[in-house]
């Protein structure tokens, strides 16, 4: 599994040599570009599905200890090993959930002119980005994205409407509603999620929800057009999440992929269930314990593959410490760090991958070392 670490210096901001990701174009050619094949190596793959527990939630909205306890223990399994479970009657509206889904289409099938003028300006992450092109210049993903951030420290400011109305335009106030609130009922969700892993953790229940209570997340949709040569191809490449918790809904097209046991495995959709995983600054406040791991997302030859991402992120100004109980003998696997610090390196300084935590440390440790001299 080679997803050696890219340059560290990204591609400059948009210049006539972008290659514009245009798939009413590409999808007529019969082969796909360079840019758009992957390395043999993180292109592998094995029939086989990930062991990841499908967790009730219904055992602990109605407070039964011994269901709590029970999704605890499978959580704790699945954390330690890969970082991924799927969670039902989660308590999120099963008809918003298809909206959210549904709706993306009226956002992607717009002309590309029209989705060009809402990208994403050079070291921001709100708006739209097709392939990734005006940031990398090689292994582009097979998809087009669009980004918008979340928090509602201040209900009177439904951040993802203004943003849906100021960018796009009146005609989508009703579009932005669904995503206000469905990111209300993420940020729901993952805070019931952070109770339970504090549970499976033996970390004072409140901890973890206390520590995002006042969360700043990002919600990101993905949009696969089917490939012409979706073995040489990736929708999104390897790598782990560098936030918290992601929450993801998939649509029931599959491919989205975890790297366990040296191998590629599918995490085969499951209706109304989200899938949960791990992502890298939580694994910092396990001190390691649980896992941020490798997943991708593969695309196919006939159908467009949806998904929502919502990814959980800490007030940036926040210190990522494992709380005391995660330390033993004063063993700590990573250094303080902001979502503030991390997030700029994944955005100006390296694309995410397998390494990221690593090469992060690294990069936070001489950057203090060199600011002391
Ligand atoms: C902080 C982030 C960077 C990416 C979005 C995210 O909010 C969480 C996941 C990250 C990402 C999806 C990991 C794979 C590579 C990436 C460049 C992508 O394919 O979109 C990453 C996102 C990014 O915009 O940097
Ligand atoms: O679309 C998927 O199934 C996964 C996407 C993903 O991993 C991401 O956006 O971080
Ligand atoms: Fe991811």
């Amino acid at each position: 599994m080679d997803s050696s670490p890219t340059s560290l210096l990204l591609r400059p901001p948009m210049d006539t040599s972008t290659i514009l990701f245009d798939p009413s174009i590409l999808q007529k050619q019969s082969k796909i570009t360079k840019e758009f094949i992957w390395p043999q190596n993180d292109r592998t793959n094995s029939l086989e599905v990930l062991q990841a527990p499908l967790i009730d939630l219904q055992g602990f909205f109605l407070n039964h200890e011994p269901s709590i306890l029970a999704s605890a223990e499978l959580i704790s399994s699945a954390c330690r090993s890969h970082g991924f479970f799927q969670v039902i009657n989660h308590g999120v509206d099963p008809s918003l959930s298809r909206q959210a889904l549904d709706f993306l289409d009226h956002f992607f099938t717009l002309p590309l002119p029209l989705k060009l003028r809402h990208r994403r300006n050079p070291g921001s992450m709100w708006g739209y980005a097709g392939a990734h092109s005006d940031r990398f210049s090689s292994n582009l993903p097979w998809k087009e994205t669009f980004s918008f951030g979340f928090h509602d420290t201040s209900l009177s400011h439904p951040v993802v409407t203004d943003f849906f109305t100021s960018t796009l335009g009146h005609e989508f106030k009703q579009i932005g509603l669904v995503y206000q609130k469905y990111c209300e009922e993420m940020k729901k969700l993952s805070l019931t999620i952070m109770e339970l892993l504090a549970i499976s953790l033996g970390v004072e229940r409140m901890h973890f929800r206390e520590f995002f209570e006042d969360s700043n997340s990002i919600m990101r949709c993905n949009y696969y057009p089917p490939c012409q040569e979706p073995e040489l191809a990736l929708g999104t490449g390897p790598h782990c999440d560098p936030t918290s918790l992601t929450i993801l809904q998939q649509d029931n097209v599959g491919g989205l992929q975890v790297f366990s046991d040296e191998k590629w495995k599918s995490v085969p959709p499951v209706p109304d269930a989200l899938v949960i995983n791990i992502g890298d600054t939580f694994m910092a406040l396990s001190n390691g314990k649980y896992k941020s791991c490798l997943h991708r997302a593969l695309v196919n030859r006939q159908r467009t593959r949806k998904s929502l991402a919502f990814f959980l992120c800490p007030r940036e100004d926040r210190v990522v410490r494992p709380p005391p109980g995660m330390v033993v003998d004063g063993m700590r696997k990573y250094p303080d760090f902001t979502w503030a610090e991390l997030k700029e390196f994944t955005q100006k300084h390296y694309r995410a991958d397998m390494n990221t935590l690593q090469i992060f440390s690294q990069w936070l440790l001489t950057a203090s070392s060199s600011s002391f001299k």
